[in-house]
């Protein structure tokens, strides 16, 4: 079973874009967070608070080992792509897309959010520090980049669509 894997910085559109998605190519759709959140009966910020982001970085790399072997649209946690052993998971039983979305674009969505520990303990410098250091591990775990700006919802999920059917669930070496 080929899962598609969505990877990137917060808020370049994963949990969107994979909604929509599921209802274009027909397929179930999970959001990795909502699922940790349902699974440990805690919102992120409290699972942040309670066991340190070291114990949270652990839990999803449990999801990903363990998830249900079916075809699938899988919105990734914004740090997922970081470790190793989470990118051979994703690439190993799925096609992975990276959300290519510029930082200006991210910050204007991502600013005032209440739900997303990171932004809340950083400056706009400390974010964008991170989405730079973070964009080459998204790159590596990801088969195809997806170049978000001046695009829309409806434009991107019609261009994975076209990759999806394309590839027909088998990986490509690189893109
Ligand atoms: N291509 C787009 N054009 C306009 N708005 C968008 C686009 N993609 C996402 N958005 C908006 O940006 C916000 C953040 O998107 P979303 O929640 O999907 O990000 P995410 O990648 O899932 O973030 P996180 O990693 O924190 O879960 C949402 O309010 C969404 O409506
Ligand atoms: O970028 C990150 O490290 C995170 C992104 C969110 O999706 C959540 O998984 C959590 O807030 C951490
Ligand atoms: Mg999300």
């Amino acid at each position: 079973m080929r899962k598609i894997y969505l990877v990137g910085f917060m808020g370049c559109g994963k949990s969107m874009i994979g909604r929509r998605l599921s209802y274009y190519l027909k397929l179930p759709y999970y959001d990795m967070d909502s699922e940790i959140v349902r699974q440990q009966g805690m919102s992120i910020p409290e699972i942040f608070e309670k066991y340190g982001e070291e114990r949270f970085r652990e839990i999803e790399t449990e999801f990903l080992r363990t998830f249900r072997d079916e075809r699938c649209i899988i919105a990734t946690g914004g740090g997922v792509a970081m470790k190793e052993e989470n990118r051979k998971i994703m690439r190993r039983t799925g096609l992975v897309f990276f959300l290519d979305a510029t930082f200006h674009d991210i910050y204007s969505r991502i600013r005032h959010d209440q739900n997303r520990p990171i932004v809340q303990r950083s400056t706009r410098e400390e974010l964008e520090a991170l989405y730079n250091s973070r964009r080459k591990s998204y790159k590596e775990s990801a088969h195809i980049n997806v170049l978000t700006e001046k695009r829309t919802v409806r434009q991107i999920v019609e261009y994975i669509g076209f990759q999806v059917t394309r590839l027909k669930g088998d990986s490509p070496k690189r893109s």
